[in-house]
């Protein structure tokens, strides 16, 4: 085997698999990256919902930062769960040390409506981390606050994407289209527009599908993949762990990691 490409997650945790760290991890694995991940709160949740959170303190993901900057440099990195201004700017430190491609998966409600991010937070992430990154993925209400405008559809999706990229700094923007009714359309924008665009499938099952696309985007870009490659395969990734459901939990459950496997065998999506 050749050399591996790795990636890295800094982002809280789920003890049922089904989103953070655990599916950042599963994920990367999936598409064949080694996956390394750095903690930021535990998280006591479950498909129902968010019990409790757990900051660590901010000297703790300070070391395990640098355990691994001293060690293993990641191909490409992500963030997902951030939920203070402090760990915003640490992380935001490490960030240009990593010097690689770097997703944000700005995370500031679970599927439940439980709050993961601070309020007062909100508006920073924009400020310190989104110029830094090579792609930002919000879903709507997440994005109606990097912009401050509300998103009611495709017209206005575009012209979040754009604010994101052209005022705010980042490299490309890919606002998520989940949260509306009809086909699952995604906007990406790096200076032009492309659709993202796949059936909807009924399913209440959609927990971690934020988490697991922004880590597939990541896992794509540390093999070398160009950005709006890594992102158009991305989207067939989560698409596909959309629509295998697993139908593990109580509440919204988990996407199905194996779905993209599954899609390509001959007796399922395969020909
Ligand atoms: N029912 C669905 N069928 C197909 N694709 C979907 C469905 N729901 C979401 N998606 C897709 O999944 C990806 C994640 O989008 P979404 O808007 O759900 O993110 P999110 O809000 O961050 O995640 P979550 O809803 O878990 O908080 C997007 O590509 C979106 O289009
Ligand atoms: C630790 C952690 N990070 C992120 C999410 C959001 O998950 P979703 O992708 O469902 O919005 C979550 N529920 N928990």
């Amino acid at each position: 085997m050749g050399k591996i490409a790795s990636a890295l997650t800094i982002a809280g945790t789920d003890p049922t698999g089904g989103a953070g760290i655990q599916a950042d991890l599963k994920t990367f694995q999936e598409l064949e990256v080694f996956g390394m991940s750095v903690q930021t709160s535990a998280v006591a949740q479950n498909t129902q919902g968010v019990k409790a959170v757990h900051d660590l303190p901010i000297d703790f993901i300070e070391q395990q930062l640098k355990a691994v900057i001293e060690d293993i440099k990641p191909n490409a990195i992500k963030t997902g769960m951030i939920s203070t201004i402090e760990m915003m700017e640490l992380i935001a430190t490490y960030v240009a040390k990593f010097d690689t491609p770097y997703v944000i998966d700005p995370v500031m409600v679970a599927t439940s409506g439980d709050a993961l991010m601070d309020e007062s937070s909100r508006k920073v992430i924009r400020d310190v981390l989104v110029p830094k990154a090579t792609v930002v993925t919000p879903n709507i209400p997440e994005a109606e606050i990097l912009v401050d405008f509300s998103i009611k559809g495709l017209d206005a999706m575009k012209k979040a994407a754009k604010v994101i990229v052209d005022e705010l700094g980042a490299t490309a923007a890919v606002v998520k289209g989940g949260h509306l009714e009809g086909k699952a359309i995604d906007i990406f924008y790096d200076g032009s527009f492309h659709l993202l665009e796949a059936d909807r499938f009924e399913t209440k099952h959609t927990h971690g599908t934020g988490c697991t696309f922004s880590a597939a985007i990541t896992a794509e870009l540390a093999k070398g993949k160009t950005i709006l490659e890594a992102v158009q395969l991305g989207k067939t990734f989560i698409t596909d762990a959309i629509r295998y459901p697993l139908n593990i939990g109580k509440g919204n459950g988990p996407t199905n990691h194996w779905g993209y496997r599954l899609q390509r065998l001959p007796n399922e999506g395969g020909k």
